[in-house]
């Protein structure tokens, strides 16, 4: 298959570099030092600012997401993601976070890198059904205030299996998942080979109750037998813009 790898535009335009194919997704989960609580309070007050300012120095070249895990995960308190049309300045980009005050006082727990591919399976080509009910769902629940990645990897049988046999079986795990689109917002990156895991999942929802019973449906398909990784770490964190993610941090 052809790589598809568009071209770093001027601007980097949140709706289109989150929609295109060929784009670089880097994942860091950080959990702070006990020693950021002895920062000075000045300093850990001007911390937002001074990340707001990293973001603002890299926009032409990351889109910057920041969320929140603390209180609701252990090995971590907050983790990034970084979209890119060049991995090599997503990298630029968390290097320069590294010695930020926040950075300086906080250890990676995780780094996960994936690329966005066109639909393997769900095409209009191959399942021009399914790939309808892809495109017509709409979301339609209130703003999301939660995210949930999870790495997922699959073994050699099924990589080994004809195309034919996993297409039937991405149509069984899309077939139940469709009518969840109104309440959960999906976004998939691929790893292998760039990565220890096969793909990185990315949710948004407002609805957990309803990713619980999407994730249990998941749960009873035959392409389940074939996960060797499914999460560890599964990361649940709530949406924010960076500067409110650093201010919690810092209180
Ligand atoms: C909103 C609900 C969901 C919908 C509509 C959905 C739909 C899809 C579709 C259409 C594909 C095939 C993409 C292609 O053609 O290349 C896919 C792939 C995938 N989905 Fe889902 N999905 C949902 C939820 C989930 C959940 C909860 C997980 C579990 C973490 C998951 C894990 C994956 C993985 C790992 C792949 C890649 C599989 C492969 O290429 O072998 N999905 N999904
Ligand atoms: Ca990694």
């Amino acid at each position: 298959q052809q790589a598809m790898q568009p071209m770093q535009p001027m601007k980097i335009e949140r709706g289109t570099i989150l929609t295109q194919p060929g784009v670089f997704g880097v994942f860091t989960m950080f959990k702070l030092r006990p020693d950021w609580s002895k920062v000075p309070a000045m300093e850990r007050k001007s911390a937002a600012e001074e990340v707001k300012k990293l973001i603002e120095k890299h926009k032409d070249n990351v889109l910057v997401d920041l969320y929140l895990t603390r209180g609701l995960e252990t090995n971590s308190d907050f983790f990034f993601r970084i979209n890119a049309y060049d991995l090599a300045k997503a990298q630029t980009f968390m290097r320069e976070f590294r010695s930020t005050t926040v950075g300086k006082n906080a250890d990676v727990f995780e780094t996960l890198v994936g690329v966005t591919k066109p639909l393997n399976y769900i095409s209009k080509d191959k399942s021009p059904e399914l790939n309808a009910g892809l495109s017509s769902a709409t979301y339609s629940g209130p703003a999301p205030r939660y995210v949930i990645v999870i790495p997922v990897k699959k073994n050699a049988e099924w990589w080994n299996m004809s195309p034919e046999e996993r297409l039937k079986e991405m149509e069984v795990h899309t077939t139940p998942t469709l009518a969840y689109l109104a309440n959960v917002k999906r976004k998939l990156y691929h790893s292998t080979g760039l990565d220890d895991t096969d793909f990185i999942t990315y949710f948004e929802t407002d609805d957990l109750t309803a990713f619980n019973n999407l994730a249990l449906s998941l749960a009873q398909v035959k392409e389940n037998k074939f996960h060797v990784r499914w999460g560890s770490p599964t990361t649940l964190g709530t949406i924010h813009s960076p500067e409110d993610v650093i201010k919690a941090l810092a209180e």
